[in-house]
């Protein structure tokens, strides 16, 4: 998966525009990504473990807010269950453009659909799987409940969702704490003061981190009895919920 260094930010701007999913962010995505996201990697790695466990065969499996396709890659990667499907979601056509690019490069038993469209629009069905890794935070609040409802509708008994997000905390204290260590690790990657307060200027308007007890509740109220934190570094969690 080929990507340019993340230099979006380098140049100093008066005004800096909100954070968008366009050519130019799909051009060094996964570069950006891995630089400014703590244990991206496991979570992708973790998410094929998790499929290798839940997919049943002649299910479906949902990725939602897909970007380059490494979730799918991951899944697809570790599946062995017969007649499969892989329905790989995303609003940003760059970003399906680019993951068509890099689910072609490997062969695979295993059906993907690529659709360029609004996950709030996706009817869920037989859905063995489903991935909101990083995706949630992009929608608004009061369109959160709704999805996760219908993505619990769309499970199949015993079927997962694998949410991973950017936390908020209410706790000052603690919010100081991680908010310190996730710039010191971007920091470590190579961003400069200047990179860190423009793209974080740029997300204040588009990206809207819950509290871990709002995404337990959340997943409580909208159907499920079973959910936990399974990673966290920092203030990026990633969690799972069992029908
Ligand atoms: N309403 C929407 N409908 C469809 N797509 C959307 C919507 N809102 C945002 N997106 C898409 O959700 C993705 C969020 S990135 C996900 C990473 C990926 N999951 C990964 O595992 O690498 C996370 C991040 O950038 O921090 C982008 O590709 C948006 O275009
Ligand atoms: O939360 C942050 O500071 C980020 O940089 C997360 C992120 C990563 C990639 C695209 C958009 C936001």
């Amino acid at each position: 998966m080929n990507s340019e260094l993340d230099n979006i930010y380098a140049t100093a701007n008066s005004q800096v525009a909100d954070f968008v999913f366009d050519k130019k962010v799909a051009g060094v995505f996964n570069d950006m990504i891995r630089r400014s996201v703590p244990g991206y990697g496991q979570i992708i790695n973790t998410i094929g473990d998790f499929a290798k466990s839940f997919v049943t065969e002649n299910s479906n499996i949902y990725d939602l807010g897909c970007s380059l396709g490494s979730a799918t890659l991951s899944i697809r990667r570790q599946i062995e269950q017969r007649n499969c499907k892989i329905i790989a979601v995303d609003n940003s056509e760059s970003m399906i453009q680019r993951c068509n690019e890099n689910l072609s490069a490997y062969v695979s038993d295993t059906q993907v659909e690529l659709i360029c469209g609004d996950i709030r629009d996706i009817a869920f069905e037989n859905a063995s799987m489903v991935v909101l890794n990083f995706t949630l935070q992009f929608l608004p609040v009061a369109d959160r409940n709704a999805l996760i409802t219908s993505i619990y509708q769309g499970l199949l008994p015993g079927g997962i969702l694998v949410l991973s997000e950017k936390l908020r905390f209410e706790d000052e204290t603690i919010q100081q704490l991680l908010d310190k260590h996730h710039l010191d690790f971007k920091r470590a990657n190579g961003y400069s003061e200047l990179e860190i307060s423009q793209k974080r200027s740029a997300l204040e308007n588009v990206m809207r981190p819950d509290t871990l007890t709002h995404h337990t509740k959340r997943f409580t109220e909208c159907g499920f009895s079973h959910s936990s934190v399974w990673f966290q570094c920092f203030n990026f969690a990633s969690m799972v919920a069992v029908k």
